[in-house]
């Protein structure tokens, strides 16, 4: 039997019900708690701003990052046969294997910052042989080619989103940092994009692994004619079903989980972004857990953190995935909760304060 919209939302109930933070006293005495700091008012920038969120998430003045899992999501798509990525479905699988061999980007990242690295297997087109850091999740061997047919069924989305979810339930920690490796999902991340915000395709649609030219020209018209295909899907879970993949959806279970338990979630590029942006849309209120790691280089990010009002902490110009801004990212939560744990006080230093 098909699963239709209405059983697919209640079936995710549980999963929808993430609670708004109200906390204006909270925030108030952290933000007076930063301003006697030993410093001029407001002059650690941004880092400020960070431990306000940092503090807001845990509900304390004091937060603390505990057992940070970087979760990597992996899985192929359907329509990377039609040569939307510069690179072939197998670089999928293969970079699984480097990421689990440690020599990956962000397996490199992970190690320097003492973040705890899984990469889930969300539906990669190849059998992997069982091993510690690898969590085997498979929804499918890849999506469907979402130009015939959806990429995947509303019954593998839902459980794409319960497995993710699950994933998270299942690790220790109070922060999570979101990693994807699937070729072709700067396509899948591109049409949620423009399917849930309503721009224009070619304002969505980015170079990824390297389409220049000509073939991104090939890549935004099969992407419009996969939007036209599925005209219909413009529910959030109905679009994510039409239009993938297995490693997006899963993250969208994911951000649902950690945001529930009040986790600080590390979002990454225009991928990762994708299934906050899917996940808001379910519920809106996971966007107050979420830290904004840097603004990727991929054409369509820079706009899409403008619609969901995010401010990215870096610009490095990255233009990878993995998690691998999330990785960079990471020391500044680090230094954010130092700042409020061991900067002292006018008072407690014994410095004077400005003239009144
Ligand atoms: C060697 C290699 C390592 C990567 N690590 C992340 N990605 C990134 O590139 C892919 C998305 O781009 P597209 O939509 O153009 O396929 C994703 O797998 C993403 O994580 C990589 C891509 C390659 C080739
Ligand atoms: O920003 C990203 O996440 C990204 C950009 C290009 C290729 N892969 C990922």
């Amino acid at each position: 039997m098909t699963m239709d919209l209405i059983s697919a939302r209640a079936a995710l109930a549980g999963l929808l019900d993430v609670a708004d933070l109200h906390d204006e006293a909270l925030q108030a005495r952290v933000q007076l708690a930063l301003d006697r700091k030993t410093k001029p008012q407001g002059s650690l920038g941004r880092l400020e701003s960070l431990a306000l969120t940092l503090a807001r998430i845990q509900g304390r003045e004091r937060p603390q990052l505990q057992h940070p899992q970087m979760v990597v999501f992996a899985a192929d798509h359907g329509l990377a046969a039609r040569g939307v990525s510069a690179f072939p479905s197998e670089v999928t699988w293969q970079m699984v294997e480097n990421f689990l061999a440690g020599g990956a980007a962000v397996s490199v990242l992970a190690r320097q910052h003492g973040l705890a690295l899984s990469v889930v297997d969300a539906g990669v087109k190849h059998e992997f042989a069982p091993r510690p850091g690898l969590i085997s999740r498979k929804i499918g061997w890849g999506t469907a080619d979402a130009l015939q047919e959806p990429a995947m069924s509303l019954a593998e989305c839902v459980a794409a989103i319960e497995t993710g979810a699950g994933v998270v339930r299942s690790l220790p920690g109070n922060a999570l940092l979101l990693g994807e490796m699937g070729i072709g999902n700067t396509s899948a991340a591109a049409l949620l994009m423009a399917r849930l915000t309503g721009e224009a395709i070619d304002r969505c649609t980015g170079r990824g692994t390297g389409v220049d030219g000509p073939a991104l020209v090939r890549k935004t018209e099969i992407l419009r004619q996969v939007l036209a295909r599925h005209a219909e899907a413009t529910d959030p879970l109905a679009a994510l079903a039409a239009l993938g993949g297995f490693e997006i959806a899963m993250m969208v279970g994911a951000v649902l989980q950690a945001a529930a338990e009040r986790r600080v979630i590390v979002v990454d590029g225009f991928i990762v972004t994708s299934a906050v942006l899917v996940a808001s849309r379910l519920a809106p209120a996971v966007l107050q857990r979420c830290v904004f790691s840097h603004q990727s280089d991929e054409s369509g990010h820079r706009l899409m953190l403008a619609r969901l009002e995010a401010e990215p902490l870096l610009a490095l110009g990255l233009r990878l995935g993995e998690g691998s801004g999330g990785a960079l990212a990471w020391p500044l939560l680090e230094s954010a909760c130092r700042i409020l744990a061991e900067m002292a006080s006018f008072e407690a230093a014994g410095v004077s304060d400005r003239e009144a």
